[in-house]
C-alpha cells in the first residue's frame, strides 16, 4: 500500500509533476510550462513527490505522455461539480454529463464540454471519472444503455469515485477491462468542503498504471492519496471509515440530547468534547447547528445509511460482528422514515426526538 500526500510548503513541482502537469492541461500556455512554478490557478502549493510511507515510486511521467488530456466527469452532484470544477479551473480540458442536464450548465459556463451520455463522454474523452449515488446508479452509468463502458476501448480509462460495495466495483471493473480499458476505483473521504477545497483524500485499488497516470488529477482534487491494491479494497476501506463515522454521528446525537435532558448546555458539551482526547473536526462543525435543529447537506443521510448498510454486508462477508453499527443503521432508517433522506447526515438526531415523542408501547 503506499500513500503521497499533498505538501502546503512548496510552490515548486517536481520536473515529473511538471510534464504531467502539461500533459493533462493542455490548455496551459506554454509560457507557463516552462516556469518551475506550478501554472494552477486554484492549487498552486503542492508537490508529487512527497511521500508518507512508500517504497513505491511513480514512473507516470513517462506514461501520461502518451494519454492527452481529455477529462470526462458523469455525476454533478453535491461532490462532483466542486471536483469537476476543480479540473476545469486548473485548466484541463473537461467533458461533463449529469442526469439532470441543467446541473452541467455552471460547469459549461466555466468551460466544459457536454456530451448527452456517459458513452459519448468516455469515447470522447481518455479518462472518465464517475460520482455516482449509490451501486445501482453507479452501475447504470457505468454499464447500463449508453453507459460508459459501451465508449471504452484500449488505452481509455474509468475512475469511478463513487461510494459503492467491493462486488459492484469488480462488476463494473470487470466490464470496462473487457472492452481493453482501464479501470481504478477511488472512493473519497472528505466532504462538501473539502471537495470544494481540492481537500479529498482518495482510497484508490486497481489498475497501478492508470492510477499513477490520473495521479495529478487527484491531486487537484485532494490532498492525499492511497493505492491498497486490489479492486474492492478502496471500496473496503471506505466503508469501514464511513461505517465508523455513522456510529460517531449517532453517538454524539444521544450525548447532546442527554446533556441537554439533564440540565446541561450542549453548546458548552460540544466545547469540552473539542478539547479531550474524542475531539473531532465533525463534532465541532455539525454540533452547533444540530443544537438549533439545522442540517445544511454536505452529506444526505440517505448517502450515510446506504454505506452503513454496505459496511455490514462487509462484516457478514467475513462473519465479524459489528453491533454498534447495525444500531446506528436502525437509526438511520428511522431519520429516513421521518422524510430526513435528503438533509445533512447529522439529523440523524432527529430520530432519536421522535423516539422520545413515540416511544414503544
Ligand atoms: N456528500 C458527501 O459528503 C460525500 C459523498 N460521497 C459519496 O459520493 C457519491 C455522490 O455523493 P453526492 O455528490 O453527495 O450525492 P448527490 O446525491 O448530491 O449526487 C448524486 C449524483 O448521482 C446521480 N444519480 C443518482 N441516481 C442516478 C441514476 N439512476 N442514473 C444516473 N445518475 C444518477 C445524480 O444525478 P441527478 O443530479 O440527476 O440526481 C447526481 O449526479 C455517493 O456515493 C456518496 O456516498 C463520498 C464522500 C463524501
Ligand atoms: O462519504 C462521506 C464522507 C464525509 C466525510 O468524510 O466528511
Amino acid at each position: 500500500m503506499s500513500c503521497l500526500v499533498k505538501s502546503n510548503y512548496s510552490h515548486q513541482l517536481s520536473s515529473t509533476a511538471m510534464a504531467m502537469c502539461s500533459s493533462f492541461c493542455p490548455q496551459i500556455p506554454n509560457q507557463l510550462r516552462a516556469r518551475p512554478i506550478c501554472p494552477f490557478p486554484t492549487k498552486p502549493q503542492f508537490t508529487l513527490s512527497v511521500k508518507a510511507f512508500s517504497s513505491e515510486t511513480s514512473n507516470a511521467s513517462s506514461k501520461a505522455d502518451g494519454l492527452s488530456a481529455r477529462i470526462g466527469f458523469l455525476g454533478l452532484g453535491i461532490m462532483g461539480s466542486p471536483m469537476a470544477q476543480n479540473l476545469i479551473k486548473a485548466g484541463c480540458d473537461v467533458t461533463v454529463w449529469n442526469r439532470t442536464k441543467i446541473k452541467c450548465d455552471p460547469l459549461i459556463s466555466l468551460g466544459a464540454k457536454y456530451k448527452s451520455s456517459p458513452q459519448e463522454v468516455a469515447a470522447s474523452c481518455d479518462v472518465t471519472f464517475a460520482m455516482l449515488a449509490n451501486p445501482e446508479s453507479a452501475l447504470e452509468v457505468a454499464i447500463g444503455e449508453h453507459g460508459a463502458a459501451s465508449g471504452m476501448s484500449s488505452g481509455k480509462g474509468y475512475v469511478d469515485v463513487s461510494t459503492v460495495d467491493g462486488a459492484t466495483s469488480k462488476l463494473i471493473s470487470g466490464r470496462i477491462n473487457a472492452t481493453g480499458a482501464s479501470f481504478l476505483e477511488a472512493p473519497v473521504s472528505g466532504s462538501k468542503k473539502p471537495a470544494e477545497d481540492g481537500q479529498l483524500i482518495f482510497l484508490t485499488a486497481g489498475d497501478k498504471s492508470l492510477y499513477e497516470l490520473v495521479a495529478p488529477l487527484l491531486d487537484i482534487m485532494g490532498k492525499s492519496r492511497f493505492f491498497l491494491g486490489d479492486v474492492g479494497n478502496g471500496a473496503a476501506m471506505k466503508l469501514v471509515v464511513n461505517m465508523i463515522m455513522g456510529s460517531m454521528m449517532a453517538s454524539f446525537s444521544e450525548g447532546l440530547l442527554l446533556s441537554e435532558k439533564v440540565g446541561l448546555d450542549p453548546s458548552v458539551l460540544v466545547e469540552v468534547v473539542s478539547q479531550g482526547a474524542i475531539s473531532s473536526p465533525m463534532y465541532s462543525t455539525k454540533g452547533p447547528s444540530m443544537i438549533q435543529s439545522t442540517y445544511p447537506t454536505a452529506f444526505p443521510l440517505k448517502h450515510q445509511q446506504k454505506d452503513l448498510r454496505l459496511a455490514l454486508g462487509l462484516a457478514e462477508s467475513v462473519s465479524q460482528p459489528t453491533p454498534i453499527a447495525a444500531a446506528a443503521n436502525e437509526l438511520y432508517k428511522v431519520a429516513k422514515s421521518h422524510g430526513l433522506s435528503d438533509q445533512d447526515f447529522s439529523a440523524v438526531i432527529e430520530a432519536l426526538k421522535a423516539k422520545l415523542q413515540n416511544p414503544p408501547k
